[in-house]
């Protein structure tokens, strides 16, 4: 199979979809890899790396996506990509299809057959997603410490305090793998930490994780407003699989806590689970203030820290690729179930139920749907 590897155009997005040893581990399988020049550069792999792997190197990403049986990528494709669609053609890559009407639009009419990151499961987990939501829950807490410092915007508040002065208040709604992980870094930073989690069993293990160094509070309406009040930073980190995010932080909320306080809703790419949070933002212009409070809402939050990202991110997602590459689409998802729950584009379908329900289309069966591939191909 021939593997494209297009340059990300997200704004500040610098995370590549292979890495050089990603190529070698393709190319010993007996695949191509095609590589847009300097896809690789932001995340410090140089185009001559690529080249002693193994890859061709493209000039320009129309050929790239041209010439692949699978486009590999990190973010969802932005509009100005929609034209290179096809027929046919495999797409691996974060698609986030819930928020992205249009995008769900363009690949069904095109037939493209694409698999989320975000939805391969396993056991209940997400493992494609798991390393980006370890840096973005990391990155969560230590952005807003520093959205609250009086040049950024914030209240001007050190989350640590000092002795004789009180520490600053920072809820996470949401216990998951962001949750945790920002948890762990706003504990490591001294803060008054709360977690809210709608599952009794996740709020067990993570009074196991954390001892007293957190609250626990089980998500509803009132302890989530009685918590945002009265917080310095409130860190939205819920998801259901593949669904559009539920706003559980009204604008009553928001309005309530104190100005500069800060909001980082990390939940965005699905969404986002606060009222206020009507846009996404990006790495350049991060911010947007409402009733005083300072609101970051980036949908590639790790795109910022790339070399972490990259390396975090492909050796989860290569497996998944080489068979792909290996059985051909149709027999690699049939064999494997993780991958068969990746799948939420298929023969002009929506396949993943979630998907197909927030955008109001038919939903259709991974399975039926391939079958319809397979017969006309
Ligand atoms: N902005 C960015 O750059 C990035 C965003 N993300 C996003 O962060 C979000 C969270 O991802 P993960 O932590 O990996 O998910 P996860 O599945 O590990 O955790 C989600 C948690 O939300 C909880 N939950 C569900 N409904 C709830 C409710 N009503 N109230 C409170 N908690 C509730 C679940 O019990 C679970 O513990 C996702 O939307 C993911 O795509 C992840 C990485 C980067
Ligand atoms: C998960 C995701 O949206 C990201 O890593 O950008
Ligand atoms: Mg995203």
């Amino acid at each position: 199979m021939r593997i494209g590897v297009p340059k990300e155009i997200k704004n500040n997005e610098n995370r590549v979809a292979v890495t050089p040893s990603g190529v070698v581990a393709f190319v010993k399988a007996g695949h191509e890899v095609l590589v847009e020049k300097n896809a690789g550069i932001g995340s410090g792999f140089t185009n001559e790396e690529y080249l002693t792997a193994g890859a061709s190197l493209i000039d320009q990403a129309a050929d790239v996506w041209a010439g692949a049986d699978m486009i590999m990528k990190v973010k969802e494709p932005l509009a100005s990509e929609y034209d290179y669609f096809r027929e046919g053609l495999i797409l691996f890559t974060y698609l986030h299809l819930a928020a992205e009407p249009e995008l769900a639009k363009a690949l069904t009419e095109k037939g493209v057959t694409a698999i989320a990151y975000e939805t391969v499961e396993v056991n209940r987990t997400l493992p494609l997603l798991t390393p980006m939501s370890e840096v973005a829950g990391r990155m969560s807490a230590q952005i807003g410490a520093q959205f609250l410092e009086k040049p950024h915007g914030g209240k001007g508040i050190l989350l640590a305090g000092v002795p004789g002065v009180q520490r600053g208040k920072v809820t996470v709604i949401g216990g998951g793998v962001v949750g945790t992980n920002a948890a762990k870094l706003a504990v490591g930073l001294g803060a008054d930490v709360t977690i809210i989690d709608l599952s009794p069993e996740r709020l067990r293990q993570l009074d196991d994780l954390f001892g007293n160094q957190v609250n626990t509070l089980m998500s509803n309406p009132l302890n989530i407003a009685e918590a945002v009040a009265a917080s310095d930073l409130v860190i939205g980190a819920v998801l259901i699989p593949g669904a559009k995010a539920p706003k559980l932080v009204s604008e009553a909320m928001i309005a309530s806590m104190k100005p500069g306080s800060v909001v980082v809703d990390v939940a965005v790419d699905q969404g986002g689970i606060i009222e206020t949070v009507d846009k996404i933002t990006t790495h350049d212009n991060p911010t947007y203030v409402k009733h005083g409070v300072v609101h970051y809402a980036v949908a590639n939050m790790p795109g910022a820290v790339p070399r972490t990202s990259t390396l975090a991110l492909t050796n989860v997602t290569l497996p998944y690729a080489l068979q792909i590459a290996g059985k051909g689409v149709l027999q690699a998802v049939k064999d494997n179930a993780a991958l068969q729950l990746g799948v939420n584009v298929a023969g002009g379908s929506i396949t993943y139920e979630a998907v197909a329900r927030d955008l109001g289309y038919e939903y259709v069966p991974v399975g039926k749907a391939l079958d319809k591939i397979s017969v006309s191909s």
